[in-house]
């Protein structure tokens, strides 16, 4: 059975829930607190007694006439019952006596409100029921639906509706209910008699539906907005008809209503202005059933917004976003679907959904190789490209120089390695291409895409320190990418060298090497004296000649942006490294977003060349953005081409990143909420590289507990622009980090000006500690308790004025006046106060030490026993770590 809440009704009646409550318990309801609820027929009866002082317990005196009249009603025919006006002029065959009788009836009764029967079944058992008793609680269970309101209007009212019914005497069966009393409506026939009748009229469906209408016409409110289906039952309605009833004034004096306008209907169109509880799934049902016969099957794409979806399924926009809600997600019109509720919704609408590969449109890349393998192919050996890892300081960036001949490592700040490059080196006459991936945690994500396109992964072990956290990474990556591994084991010209170790830890790991019967190379090398080098590029060669690695190239070229970024004086430069086809100045290509006419090229020595043929390195310029590091970068016949694949790409990007800041889950939103109480540190990164940008974002997102976080408001790669010191005073405490950028005059003056701080960093770790350090400032201090001493109640002193006193010898550390202390009675903590009084002999100190005597008021506290131990203590407040 449905509930309705006190607060409900109290907002109802516009009373306090307090008033209501006293008013239920004196009706001898089970109701203590304003959110306990109660049955409707009980809030029905609690309204009444609310707003008319008559209590339900107490049994109306029923007017003689009540049932005479009723029974006179019962010998009236079929018709002339269903059809029973209670305004003569209304229903030629009304019973006249039957009228004028219920009039009395209800002038007999106090009541200020009235109900009206909008249902024909109800309409001829409560008619008849009226007689009948009152209390009867099976009766209860009629009545389903039920709107009550409280509202009584003034007579005038009443009586302009009444003559408005009038008019209306299509709906004179229903209209004989209007001013039936409360009780009447609650009653059911006891005879069998009655329930023949009113079953007689249940199939009348005819009328069902003129009984809402009348009902609009009757209380002359707006009711267009909700519009509820005669066979929504079981919902409950309490409208506010403050708001519901929008009568003119003019209408207002015309209108004379019957006082008691409460209204029990089981079916009704009504105001949905007040509480509601409405059983909707049967109407949506239908509807969906209808509809799904109209459209069975649809083709979508993987890719599919909400409106999209809805103009597929030929339905409105709103229904399917109601259907998400009702599912439990949030979407708004612009967003995704996802997989599974693209499934639930073909499920709930009952089509086949068949989902085509959208992107296919702007997948520039299958393109190009669909086309590959469809030409004739004049394949060619290409170089292989490598990728070095391993744990930080094992020696990838030593051992890479050590190749190239070059000291790179040397110049970089920090000695860590800060970008992704990639350089060619030649061996036998033939080439080997290196991406040097930086050493550091936060690179991983960089790193596993380097992974991706590298042919052979050498894995550098320093021969002394055996494999640690990212050797393990690095092999991981090696592994997931499906490439060879080969391992570098470096600092052999060490003393402490343990080559052996390196080989039984990585055993563990799945990298046996071949003199152990397993399948990987294990080369011993020094870069700091070359030893084992040419043996580890000869390695390299014979491991290449395994995978028989082809290119072509005559053909357009297909190649990997490595890293990227945005150089002044020279726009967005990427460097790539040639997968397939050789890439020309004055080529036309599309890299993801990015697009345009190559500018120049640039070999790893930075040195301006033509061509760069397959498994080469270079440096591109000329595109038009800074394309996102692991993109495939293609060329295409025209520049409009290369455009329109941008261009595709670039929205479907931004929907998709749009779709994934507005959908939220229901869940997700309580979650957010819940967030609300978390302490951010907003910031704004600037970058000079993409990798570099990638791996603080990374790392920053670590930073968090379940207090505190880093939000990043926004981050970029480039130099710190005065917009961006404007989004960060646009938002509190929000401070920019800058990374091997640094902000010009007028930017630094601006951000004084508008006190946003600006930090900038040269060496990754730096950022990632300031930043830690910063979070962990947000957080709530820990407090920690420091024992400061101990003393055992030896015996008590009752002193005036001061109260009862401990006689206590100090056991452990120092007793301490006004300090926190805990009393202890047999191992347990009795009470929890501080040190009032401290006393040795006479005179008052500070502090008693292990040994001594000394006497101790305890503040707010005189039971205090022989035996007790009295612990001081005090409350250090530290700072939280993550
Ligand atoms: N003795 C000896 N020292 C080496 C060898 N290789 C590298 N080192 C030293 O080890 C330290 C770290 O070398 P890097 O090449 O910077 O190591 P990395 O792995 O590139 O470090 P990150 O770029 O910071 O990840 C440097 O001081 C090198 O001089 C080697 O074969 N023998």
């Amino acid at each position: 059975m449905d509930k309705v809440r006190i607060t409900e009704i109290a907002k109802e009646l516009g009373m306090k829930s307090k008033d209501i409550i006293e008013k239920a318990i004196d009706m001898g309801l089970d109701v203590k607190a304003p959110s306990s609820s109660i049955n409707t027929e009980d809030a029905e009866k609690l309204m009444n007694y609310v707003l008319t002082g008559e209590s339900p317990n107490t049994p109306k005196p029923i007017s003689p006439l009540k049932s005479v009249e009723v029974k006179k009603a019962e010998v009236v025919e079929k018709p002339s019952i269903v059809e029973e006006p209670k305004v003569e002029k209304i229903t030629p065959t009304k019973t006249k006596t039957l009228k004028e009788k219920e009039s009395e009836v209800l002038n007999t009764e106090p009541l200020s409100l009235s109900v009206e029967q909008k249902d024909d079944e109800m309409l001829q058992g409560d008619a008849e029921e009226i007689s009948e008793d009152k209390n009867d609680p099976t009766n209860v269970r009629k009545r389903r639906g039920l709107v009550i309101v409280k509202k009584k209007r003034p007579e005038k009212e009443e009586q302009l509706i009444e003559e408005k019914k009038e008019t209306h005497l299509s709906y004179g069966s229903q209209e004989q209910e209007k001013s039936r009393s409360f009780d009447s409506i609650f009653s059911t026939p006891s005879n069998s008699d009655l329930q023949k009748k009113k079953k007689k009229v249940k199939k009348l469906p005819a009328e069902k539906k003129t009984n809402a209408e009348k009902l609009d016409i009757a209380l002359n409110i707006e009711m267009t907005n909700t519009h509820i289906d005669s066979d929504e039952e079981d919902m409950i309605v309490l409208p506010d008809l403050n708001e519901g009833l929008k009568v003119t004034e003019e209408v207002k004096k015309k209108k004379q209503i019957d006082p008691s306008q409460i209204r029990t209907t089981k079916k009704t169109n009504f105001v949905m202005q007040g509480i509601q509880r409405v059983g909707r799934k049967k109407r949506r049902r239908t509807v969906m059933t209808q509809e799904a016969e109209a459209i069975s099957a649809i083709e979508i794409p993987e890719e599919i917004r909400v409106y999209e979806f809805a103009e597929k399924m030929n339905k409105p926009v709103g229904e399917v976003i109601k259907e998400l809600f009702s599912l439990g997600v949030m979407f708004t019109k612009n967003d995704f679907l996802d997989k599974d509720s693209i499934e639930i919704l073909a499920d709930t609408f009952g089509v086949n959904v068949t989902t085509v590969n959208d992107q296919e449109a702007f997948d520039y890349v299958k393109a190009y190789d669909e086309e590959g393998e469809a030409g004739e192919q004049n394949l060619v050996e290409r170089a292989p490209v490598i990728t070095i890892m391993g744990h930080v300081d094992h020696g990838k960036t030593s051992l890479l120089d050590y190749i190239r001949s070059a000291k790179v490592a040397a110049g970089e700040a920090g000695g860590i390695t800060q970008h992704v490059g990639a350089y060619m080196v030649e061996k036998n006459g033939r080439n080997i291409t290196f991406i040097d991936t930086p050493g550091h945690e936060a690179f991983t994500e960089m790193r596993s895409r380097g992974a991706k396109v590298t042919d052979i992964v050498i894995v550098v072990v320093a021969a002394d320190d055996g494999v640690k956290p990212q050797t393990k990474e690095a092999v991981e990556h090696a592994k997931a990418a499906g490439v060879p591994i080969i391992i570098a084991v470096n600092k052999m010209d060490k003393e402490s060298a343990n080559p052996d170790l390196v080989k039984a830890q990585l055993a563990e790991l799945g990298i046996t090497p071949i003199d152990w019967g397993g399948e990987h190379e294990f080369v011993p090398v020094s870069a700091k004296t070359g030893m084992g080098i040419e043996d580890l590029l000869e390695t390299i060669l014979l491991q290449a000649d395994l995978l028989e690695l082809q290119a072509d190239p005559s053909r357009e070229v297909k190649a990997t942006v490595i890293e990227s970024s945005l150089e002044k004086g020279r726009g967005p430069v990427a460097t790539v490294v040639i997968e397939d086809g050789t890439m020309r100045v004055g080529d036309i290509v599309v890299a993801g977003i990015a697009f345009g006419k190559v500018k120049a090229l640039l070999n790893d020595r930075g040195l301006a060349v033509k061509e760069a043929k397959p498994g080469e390195p270079v440096v591109v310029l000329g595109l038009s953005e800074v394309p996102g590091a692991g993109e495939t970068l293609i060329s295409v016949k025209t520049d409009k081409i290369a455009r329109e694949y941008a261009k595709k790409k670039a929205e479907y990007l931004r929907q998709k990143e749009l779709s994934k800041s507005t959908k939220v889950s229901l869940d997700e939103l309580s979650d957010m909420i819940a967030e609300g109480a978390l302490k951010t540190l907003p910031v704004i990164i600037k970058a000079d590289v993409q990798g570099s940008l990638e791996a603080i974002k990374g790392s920053l997102k670590k930073i968090r507990n379940a207090e505190t976080k880093v939000n990043i408001v926004s981050a970029g790669i480039g130099g710190i622009t005065e917009s961006d010191v404007a989004l960060a005073s646009a938002s509190s405490d929000c401070i920019i980090l800058g990374f091997h950028v640094r902000p010009t005059g007028t930017v630094k003056e601006r951000a004084k000006s508008s006190g946003v701080e600006i930090k900038t960093y040269n060496i990754i770790y730096d950022l990632i500690d300031d930043v830690t350090n910063i979070v962990t400032g947000l957080m709530a201090p820990v407090i920690r308790e420091e024992n400061i001493g101990q003393a055992m109640v030896r015996e008590v002193f009752a002193v005036p004025k001061l109260g009862h006193i401990a006689g206590c010898i100090v056991t452990d550390g120092t007793i301490n006046r006004g300090v926190k202390i805990r009393v202890i009675r047999d191992g347990v903590i009795i009470y929890e106060g501080s040190v009032s009084s401290l006393k040795r002999f006479k005179d008052d100190v500070k502090e008693v030490g292990k040994g001594y005597e000394c006497g101790v008021g305890i503040e707010g506290y005189t039971d205090i026993k022989v035996g007790d131990y009295i612990e001081s203590f005090k409350e250090v407040e530290e700072k939280a770590k993550l």
